[in-house]
């Protein structure tokens, strides 16, 4: 009735010599046909006569291997495990929140209530803060750790389309299969054995928690934690003691969780770092690097501040992910993955001021890095027209000030690449040089922003980052759209829940950050710099940017930055991808 099969692992990498458990229980009782294969009823198994230490590891191999089947209590399909997860979800406005951990010490309460204290100790993590370019950097120090053979786990928010993007196994978000099985097994068991005193873990920390099980039960060898928010009380800060961790770029964001000021909220990113654990970060504006130095000093760590990587260093390879911004968070990755690999692959890797070109395998790994939504360009693969280049969808989630200025930097940058490959006959794919050259660009090409932010966010500080940055370098927008996300209504839905159009939307965010971008280009007096408009849903504006090609004569192409917020972004792929 029940059969074990113990496998070994031959991976060359494998740092732990851990066995594959095969397990095969029938269901029992015999299941309902609806429910084929569906439910199971775990039983204990009945174990051969092995000695204590060989059954203790059984047992645990076995309840690593429990989740992959569905729980009694689950339910049978991806959306019900959605709603689950939508359930967590707090209704308090961010902006309320003052940053007093929300009783922080819950997450060491859940972790002995899913039994992953010991997993923990024993994980060995790579942990990222920043205020921008941590899911960049985990992903590149992630893509750098496979290229050498290593089993990677990678956790980063947030999602764009789906919530398995952000738990990555070997580089690929994890099945829907897996993820469910570990989703009930996690929710179930805090189901279960929560109560008043310690209830159920609101949204971000349940996702955590579930990247730990995910991490623990698949053996990971390298785990890759991006921060939520902040550092200090972020869920994934229950990792005791990391291998290394890493400081991405600081600015001003979630200022009215973190503190109105670059050194507080560096005080809070700071709050990853833990006792003698080396941690490494990008050049700061001073205030924040005061506070990050000093912070280092009083728990021994070893601070580097690492400069961006340059073309030779690559090698002249491009990097996975498009952009000059990458080029910084490409370094930080390059320390990251080099202290893990020195440390726990026990691999040598020269300094970096030992070498002028960086190790075929880590440019490998920053070659192929991606993650959705950064800098990504798509033309509308449902457009119907001449040519499939009409138009084409710039997409990148900067939602700072100072990543508007980056995104803005990328933009003028692709559509001019762009559009000189396409005049030279080759393929529309956003990979300019960065020529910075600030010629207007070609006649028969207009550009249109496409934008949405949180109303905790500042368009005043925004809006004049993204345009004042384009105009500098020749591209002025022939039209601003200003929408409203539709996963506002769905935050971890899938596509086929979004409504379409809902006549009772409330759109008057929408026409403050119309107003906020209609006086900046009226000091102007420009008229066709000054046109804008709200629409009431992102179809509608992507219908109207349709017809607009459609309705031009003479082949225009039509180019469209979306940015502001990567739920807007999110919400544009599942609208142009088929
Ligand atoms: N080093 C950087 N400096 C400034 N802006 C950056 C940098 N890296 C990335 N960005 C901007 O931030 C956006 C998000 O990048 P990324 O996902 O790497 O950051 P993040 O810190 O994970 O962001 P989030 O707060 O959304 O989780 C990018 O699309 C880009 O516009
Ligand atoms: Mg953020
Ligand atoms: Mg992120």
């Amino acid at each position: 009735m029940f059969a074990v099969s113990f496998v070994p692992r031959t991976t060359p990498c494998r740092l732990t010599s851990a066995f594959l458990c095969h397990l095969s229980i029938p269901p029992f009782p015999p299941p309902s046909p609806r429910l084929h294969h569906l439910h199971y009823h775990y039983q204990q198994p009945h174990l051969p006569s092995l000695s204590p230490s060989q059954i203790r590891s059984f047992r645990k191999q076995i309840d690593m291997t429990a989740p992959v089947m569905k729980q009694k209590t689950g339910g049978d399909s991806y959306e019900e495990a959605l709603a689950a997860l939508s359930s967590l979800i707090t209704k308090r406005s961010r902006a309320d929140k003052s940053n007093k951990g929300d009783r922080f010490e819950l997450v060491f309460d859940y972790l002995k209530l899913l039994d992953l204290e010991e997993d923990m100790l024993k994980m060995k993590v790579i942990h990222v803060a920043g205020t921008k370019g941590k899911g960049s950097t985990c992903a590149f120090t992630e893509s750098i750790l496979r290229s050498y053979g290593f089993r990677t786990g990678l956790f980063t928010s947030p999602h764009l389309i789906d919530v398995r993007e952000r738990f990555r196994l070997d580089g690929v978000d994890i099945s829907e299969e897996k993820f469910l099985g570990y989703f009930w097994w996690c929710y179930n068991r805090l189901k279960e054995r929560t109560n008043e005193e310690i209830p159920m873990p609101t949204y971000f920390r349940f996702l955590a928690l579930l990247a730990f099980k995910i991490f623990a039960a698949e053996e990971v060898d390298a785990a890759i934690l991006e921060v939520g928010l902040g550092g200090k009380f972020d869920a994934t800060n229950a990792v005791q003691k990391p291998v290394v961790c890493g400081i991405s770029s600081l600015g001003y964001d979630h200022m009215e969780i973190l503190g109105d000021t670059l050194g507080k909220i560096a005080g809070e990113k700071a709050g990853i770092f833990k006792l003698g654990v080396p941690a490494f970060t990008v050049p700061q504006p001073d205030e924040a690097m005061r506070v990050l130095e000093e912070k280092a000093s009083e728990l021994d760590v070893s601070l580097e501040v690492v400069q961006p990587l340059t073309a030779k260093q690559l090698s002249s390879q491009k990097l996975g992910l498009d952009g000059e911004h990458q080029y910084c968070n490409a370094r930080l990755a390059v320390s990251l993955a080099s202290t893990w690999l020195q440390q726990i692959g026990k691999i040598e890797v020269p300094s970096m001021t030992q070498m002028s070109i960086l190790p075929e395998k880590f440019i490998k790994g920053l070659a192929t890095a991606s993650l959705q939504g950064r800098a990504q360009v798509v033309p509308d693969q449902f457009i119907e027209s001449r040519t499939s280049g009409d138009l084409v969808f710039y997409l990148d989630g900067a939602h700072s000030p100072e990543s508007m200025e980056v995104c803005a930097k990328w933009f003028t940058d692709a559509v001019k690449g762009d559009n000189q490959s396409e005049s030279s006959g080759h393929l529309v794919n956003g990979s300019s040089g960065s020529s910075h050259d600030k010629s207007p660009v070609e006649e028969n090409c207009q550009q249109m922003l496409l934008f949405n932010c949180m109303s905790v966010r500042d368009p005043n500080l925004l809006l004049p980052h993204l345009r004042n940055t384009c105009a500098t370098y020749g591209v002025h927008f022939k039209k601003a759209l200003f929408v409203p996300n539709m996963s506002v209504y769905h935050k971890v839905g899938t596509a086929a829940d979004l409504p379409e159009n809902d006549p009772q939307v409330d759109l008057s965010w929408q026409m403050t950050l119309q107003k906020v971008w209609v006086s900046l280009v009226h000091s102007e007096d420009n008229e066709s710099n000054g046109k804008s408009e709200v629409f009431t849903s992102l179809p509608m504006a992507i219908k109207w940017l349709r017809d607009s090609v459609h309705e031009s004569s003479s082949g225009t192409r039509v180019q469209v930055l979306v940015t502001g917020s990567l739920h807007l972004v999110g919400d544009v792929l599942r609208l142009i991808r088929k």
